[in-house]
């Protein structure tokens, strides 16, 4: 057999898993059930019968508008917020009452909360108070290798970038091995670029440590980017629960449909799996019967261009990789996303041609 050389092996990411192949369940670490708070001041309860289940290890992001609860829920699981109604469950036990130093979770702050007079190592080593100074200082020194961070000991926090900030705190809190690290919102102090950068960083050091994490974010891509699952939060309540993969493909609603990516939202009527819609017979990603909203991911449609066509295009964005269309259809505008190499311009007539499954919402 011939084997290639090096350089043109295929790598697999470590993580990556064949097509098909599912790695078994971990461990369960944390339980969640039915948890809720309503403010004093609120006119609906802040989080309402939330409940989640998180393995070893695993990444769960809380993913949801602006006062959907997300930072509510974390701060109970916390410790920081007191629940009216439900239970938390790490590893078994009942943790709702324990105050937050007694749960034995780490925090990553969106302000990162690093201490500006101490150096970077002291910033690490502080939550080590309990182990002899040599060994304190060994694990220090370790965090800051794995997060890529050595020679910058004696530095205060103002003389590092955003991301190394980052990668400080998140020394700082897996320094003590916690099982679950919560953080909020802990990129969003980063511009694009670094945000980029550094949310990959924090995944494999996550996954590099061992602890399981719930990040709150209101940036799907974020979400996506970063998370073994996605919780989306509307209103207080959990609405979907899965993997990046199945939220996109199987929105259960127009919400997460259009929360999670981008949408197009239309009506039919379903028989089993097939729709009838304005576009005419589709097949359904999923049996529904009756009137259903369906929703078609820009990328699922084809625009032609024809002269004779009954749409035209309003509007173009071109990304690079990729070109946005905004195409009137009647009363209806339709988001397209097609090749690069597409070159239709605006106010061209066009005929569009939905080529995959549309999914029934709720
Ligand atoms: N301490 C509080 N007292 C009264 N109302 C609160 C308090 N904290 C949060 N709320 C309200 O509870 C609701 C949920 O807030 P929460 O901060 O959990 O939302 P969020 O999804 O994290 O939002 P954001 O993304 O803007 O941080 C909001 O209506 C908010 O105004």
């Amino acid at each position: 057999m011939t084997t290639l050389p090096k350089s043109l092996r295929f790598k697999m990411p470590a993580e990556a898993t064949p097509l098909g192949f599912r790695p078994a369940p971990k461990a369960l670490l944390l339980e969640i059930k039915r948890l809720r708070k309503h403010f004093a001041h609120g006119d609906a309860p802040a989080v309402e019968r939330v409940s989640l289940d998180l393995g070893e290890g695993e990444m769960l992001a809380l993913l949801g508008p602006s006062g959907c609860g997300k930072t509510t829920t974390l701060r109970m699981i916390g410790g920081f917020e007191t629940p009216d109604e439900g239970t938390i469950s790490l590893h078994g036990e009942d943790i709702t009452s324990l105050p937050p130093e007694a749960r034995g979770i780490g925090f990553v702050f969106q302000d990162y909360a690093l201490f500006p007079h101490l150096s970077v190592l002291d910033n690490v080593k502080f939550g080590l108070r309990k182990l002899p100074r040599a060994k304190a200082v060994a694990r220090a020194q370790e965090m800051l290798a794995l997060v890529g961070l050595s020679g910058l000991d004696a530095r205060k926090p103002h003389e590092l970038s955003g991301g190394q900030q980052q990668r400080v705190a998140l020394a700082r809190t897996l320094a003590v091995a916690p099982p679950l690290v919560l953080m909020d919102e802990p990129f969003s102090n980063l511009d694009a670029a670094m945000r980029v950068e550094t949310r990959q960083e924090v995944r494999k050091l996550l996954k590099a440590a061992g602890s399981a994490a719930i990040l709150v974010t209101h940036d799907q891509e974020e979400a996506m980017a970063v998370a073994d699952r996605i919780a989306v939060m509307e209103s207080g309540r959990v609405v979907q629960i899965g993997t990046p993969d199945e939220i996109y493909r199987n929105p259960v609603s127009a919400f997460v449909a259009s929360f999670l990516g981008r949408s197009n939202i239309l009506t039919g009527t379903a028989s089993g799996m097939q729709v009838q819609t304005e576009f005419g017979n589709l097949p359904l990603s999923r049996a529904a019967n009756g009137a259903v909203s369906l929703s078609v991911r820009p990328e699922q449609i084809m625009l032609e261009p024809d002269p004779d066509g009954t749409a035209s295009v309003v509007g173009r964005e071109f990304r690079g990789h990729d070109q946005l269309f905004w195409v009137q259809e009647g009363e209806r505008c339709m988001l397209v996303i097609s090749g690069a190499g597409a070159s239709i311009e605006v106010g061209s007539k066009v005929r569009l041609r939905i080529c995959d499954c549309v999914v029934p919402l709720a």
